[in-house]
């Protein structure tokens, strides 16, 4: 009988792992906060179709990098960022790139559900209007539709889509977001720490969307919960001081990781 050693077996995983291109990559990445150094040449790549947590204590630098996928941080005025990322190839910070562009192709979810003050409808429909994603009412329609079925909001707002956003419940509201975020078709969801405002049963909803996200769409979410981290995503990096100490696959990661300060990190050791 042919058996496959574990070793062999776990370098075949490993292998296929490794074969999921790289929807984003980052090399040498730094940022500065006026004279402040908030990372340190942090080379991470952003696997396609996969959910990525990053994960690390407070003040670590997680949302800085996040902010850098889709330059964010471009809105601080003192903030600046070297090294290189690239978009399936293409430098994100070429000066040539249209940011508004860029952000739609790389979205993003905050933390504190932020809909607009207007109905749940043009909350949907904002983002396909400016980048004229529709001509026709129908069309607009189909996108509300598609876009909150997508978020798992459809079957709870379809009769009051003219109701403003701001009256739903938190987890509805960061839902809507994620459904504003998918209405311009992007590639990349960015989420920062996307459930801390949300109770536990709201906080369930959004980790199985995107559970189910994932098929379409690249995800990077910040967190601070290692549950979550480990429920919803398949590669954890793990940041510290600005520094990038370990990505691996979460399963790893939370079992045996290569880093023994991912090891205190993850016993509650410190953070
Ligand atoms: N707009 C800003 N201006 C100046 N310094 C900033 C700014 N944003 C972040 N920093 C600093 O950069 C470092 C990294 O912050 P960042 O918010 O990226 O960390 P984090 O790991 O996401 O933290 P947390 O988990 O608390 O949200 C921190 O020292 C923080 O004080």
């Amino acid at each position: 009988m042919n058996m496959m050693s574990e070793a062999t077996l776990e370098k075949a995983v490993d292998q296929k792992m490794n074969a999921v291109p790289h929807k984003m990559i980052g090399k040498d990445v730094s940022v500065y906060y006026g004279e402040k150094r908030a990372l340190f040449d942090v080379n991470l790549n952003i696997r396609e179709n996969t959910v990525t947590a990053l994960i690390g204590p407070s003040g670590c630098g997680k949302s800085t990098f996040l902010r850098t996928l889709n330059r964010m941080n471009d809105t601080i005025d003192h903030c600046k960022v070297t090294g290189k990322i690239t978009l399936d190839g293409g430098d994100i910070y070429d000066p040539s790139i249209d940011v508004v562009e860029l952000r739609a192709r790389v979205g993003m979810v905050f933390q504190k559900p932020n809909p607009f003050p207007k109905s749940i409808y043009e909350n949907v429909t904002y983002g396909p209007k400016i980048h004229g994603l529709a001509r026709t009412k129908a069309e607009l329609d189909a996108i509300v539709e598609q876009s909150l079925q997508k978020a798992g909001l459809w079957n709870e707002v379809k009769d009051r889509l003219h109701e403003s956003g701001t009256g739903l419940s938190g987890g509805q509201q960061q839902r809507l977001c994620i459904a504003r975020a998918v209405a311009v078709s992007p590639e990349v969801i960015l989420m920062d720490e996307p459930c801390s405002a949300l109770d536990p049963i709201a906080t369930a909803k959004v980790e199985e969307l995107i559970h189910e996200l994932r098929a379409n769409y690249t995800i990077v979410i910040v967190t601070h919960s290692m549950q979550q981290a480990a429920r919803v995503s398949q590669r954890t990096a793990m940041f510290h001081l600005g520094n990038l100490v370990e990505e691996n696959d979460t399963d790893k990661m939370f079992t045996n990781p290569d880093d023994q300060r991912t090891q205190d990190y993850i016993m509650g050791r410190f953070g």
